[in-house]
């Protein structure tokens, strides 16, 4: 049996096509009616998990029927310039969506950048405001990967409810919204992170497994649990033995395979699923923009008023 026919793998290139296609008739609709989505990409700097995500959602976006623009700044930018240009955006009426990708360079706190943007066009849900929301079981606009990796998991068809969970680092843009989402499910919950004294310890326990770290080949065949679901997150770039450059993720595939239930692959796991629920948060926030605007002027149809 090749490895991608493997039914431990768990892709998100199937999950992902399915929400695709849903965002794909509401822009259609939204369009129609006058109001056509628009998603803005703003870079600071060069990082290549940046350009992976970003390339992508260009092509997702393109496939959907949402426009993308991506606004590339120098490392050098200052904070008050990148927040006026924020600005700009917020006021800007064809804008739907405002995506900060990460990371931003040091001498720019990237806090400060997430609460520029307005919430209404909070597309990664990273507004200190929006964010919040996730605590009150607000699940509808979740930051994308946290979002994606809990979708993967639902493909298993393991029950949430006491399920044992273990998250391998405590980002604010993965491994923390993870959590609040799957304690919203009714997971136990298990946060783990670069002061935890035994991560090998807790992962044993794990009946589902999410490690977003950042390195490769962190997660061995012996920190998991026989039967248990395995959620890579990891976007590690490396060169491989051809000398090209090639996508890794955390957990070491090859052995862990043999261990657990299911395993997601990198690439081909996660990533496509983050790119689709960007998308579908646009729309999302799309249609907050549109409740507001009818309910401020009254109709549904922006360009009959204009
Ligand atoms: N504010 C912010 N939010 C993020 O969610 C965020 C970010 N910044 N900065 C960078 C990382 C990285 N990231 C990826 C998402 C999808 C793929 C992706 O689509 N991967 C595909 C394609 C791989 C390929 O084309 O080679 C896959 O894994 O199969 C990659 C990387 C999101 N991140």
């Amino acid at each position: 049996m090749s490895l991608s026919d493997d039914s431990r793998y768990l892709k998100g290139g199937p999950v992902a096509q399915r929400i695709i296609a849903a965002v794909r008739e509401d822009a259609a609709i939204a369009k129609a009616e006058g109001f056509p989505p628009k998603l803005i990409s703003i870079t600071v700097g060069d990082t290549a998990a940046v350009d992976v995500y970003v390339r992508n959602q260009r092509a997702k976006a393109q496939l959907a029927g949402i426009d993308f623009e991506e606004r590339r700044f120098p490392a050098t930018i200052t904070s008050g310039e990148l927040e006026a240009a924020i600005h700009g955006l917020n006021a800007d009426p064809r804008v739907t969506g405002i995506i900060i990708q990460r990371p931003v360079p040091a001498h720019i706190p990237v806090r400060t950048l997430q609460a520029a943007v307005h919430p209404l066009k909070d597309v990664e849900g990273m507004h200190p405001a929006s964010i919040g929301n996730i605590v009150y079981n607000q699940l509808d606009l979740a930051p994308c990967t946290a979002a994606a990796s809990v979708e993967l998991l639902r493909e298993t068809g393991l029950d949430l409810k006491g399920l044992e969970v273990v998250i391998v680092g405590h980002s604010e843009i993965v491994g923390k919204p993870i959590a609040f989402l799957l304690m919203s499910e009714g997971a136990t919950v298990t946060v783990c992170h670069h002061m935890t004294r035994s991560v090998a310890a807790h992962a044993r326990r794990a009946d589902a497994l999410f490690v977003a770290v950042g390195k490769p080949r962190l997660i061995k065949a012996d920190m998991v649990k026989p039967g248990a679901a395995v959620i890579d997150i990891g976007i590690n770039s490396e060169i491989g033995p051809d000398g090209s450059s090639r996508i890794v993720g955390d957990v070491d595939t090859e052995s862990v395979r043999e261990v657990a239930s299911w395993i997601t692959p990198v690439p081909g796991g996660v990533g496509p699923i983050t790119v689709a629920i960007l998308l579908r948060n646009t729309m999302v926030a799309l249609s907050r923009q549109r409740a507001l605007y009818e309910a401020t002027y009254g109709t549904a149809d922006r360009l009959a008023a204009e």
